[in-house]
């Protein structure tokens, strides 16, 4: 029988049915699956976090590679299919939990070090799941996802395109990310309408800095980052003008907001009627290190 077969076999018996709320688009081919473990880089050592197990086509190679697998699952129907069916490796462990809700410092302790992690990802998940990445960017080396090629080429898209916007920036501040493969829709079953593509997300771990070597906040990089692109089509200026500001930090009205962000965008040499959509990650850094000296300095 085929992989395909298998598949549907298995949900059959256990009366299940592919849920659309989660995202169920199960991998069918093993060589496929083995492929994408490849493409993660997994060596005999490693401790690797699954995201969404499912009926376990990525599980077994990737148990057969690592030292241990901890399987995240959040659909109970799945957990009671693999513990009637007792058919997952000895080295994986099955926690039946959100992913969103996880502790990625609880994960860490589980795994005895900064994660690796595996996930065929289902496209409701991907934005917060790759915004939960970056938050916990500390606890993590490399991410090795299948998402839908429209949210990947959203995060590997270079400035002046229509897919640039904040995934891209902050992810690409943090980390480097490659392209492994594209996947075809019948690699599914269901079939999803279009092609997924696996990209592999290797997170930085030396402190933010810009290309000259100044230190920059990730937390003012993130502000400006999604203050900007909240109104993609409006300048810089009249989007920074209206960033808001806590009391800490002094700027009392928007008269002086829109003051701080002439000099900011002046200090961060870039020009005021510019769109965010035509700023490079090295552009958006200058503009964090210079509003975050002009906060410090009380303008
Ligand atoms: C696209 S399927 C992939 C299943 C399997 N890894 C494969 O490749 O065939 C996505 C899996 O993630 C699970 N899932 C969806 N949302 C989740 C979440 N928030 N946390 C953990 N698992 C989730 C689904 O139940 C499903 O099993």
């Amino acid at each position: 029988m085929t992989r395909y077969g298998q598949t549907r076999q298995s949900l059959d018996k256990h009366s299940l049915a592919p849920k659309k709320r989660f995202g169920q688009n199960f991998l069918v081919n093993k060589h496929t699956a083995e492929a994408i473990v490849r493409a993660g880089g997994v060596d005999k050592d490693d401790v690797v976090v699954e995201v969404g197990v499912g009926l376990g086509a990525l599980t077994q190679p990737l148990a057969e590679q690592a030292r241990k697998v901890i399987g995240v699952e959040i659909d109970s129907g799945i957990i009671r299919f693999h513990e009637d069916e007792n058919d997952l490796p000895e080295n994986v462990t099955l926690i039946h939990q959100d992913i969103l809700k996880a502790d990625f410092r609880e994960l860490m302790e589980q795994c005895g070090g900064p994660l690796k992690i595996m996930a065929n990802l289902p496209y409701s998940i991907s934005n917060p799941f790759i915004f939960k990445l970056i938050e916990n960017r500390i606890a993590v080396t490399r991410a090795t996802i299948m998402l839908q090629k429209e949210v990947a080429e959203r995060l590997m898209a270079r400035p002046a395109t229509k897919e640039y916007g904040v995934p891209s920036v902050l992810l690409q501040s943090c980390a480097t990310i490659r392209k492994m493969m594209t996947l075809k829709p019948a690699e599914f079953h269901p079939r999803p309408k279009i092609d997924s593509v696996v990209i592999r997300i290797d997170f930085s771990h030396t402190p933010f800095q810009s290309a000259d070597g100044t230190p920059f906040s990730f937390k003012y990089l993130q502000r400006i980052v999604r203050t900007t692109f909240n109104q993609r089509r409006k300048t810089i200026l009249n989007t920074l003008s209206g960033m808001s500001f806590s009391n800490e930090e002094g700027i009392a009205d928007k008269a002086q907001a829109k003051q701080l962000a002439e000099q900011a965008i002046i200090l961060a040499g870039l020009t005021p009627s510019l769109r965010p959509e035509v700023l490079c990650l090295e552009d958006f850094i200058r503009l964090a290190i210079a509003v975050e000296s002009l906060v410090l300095q009380g303008t």
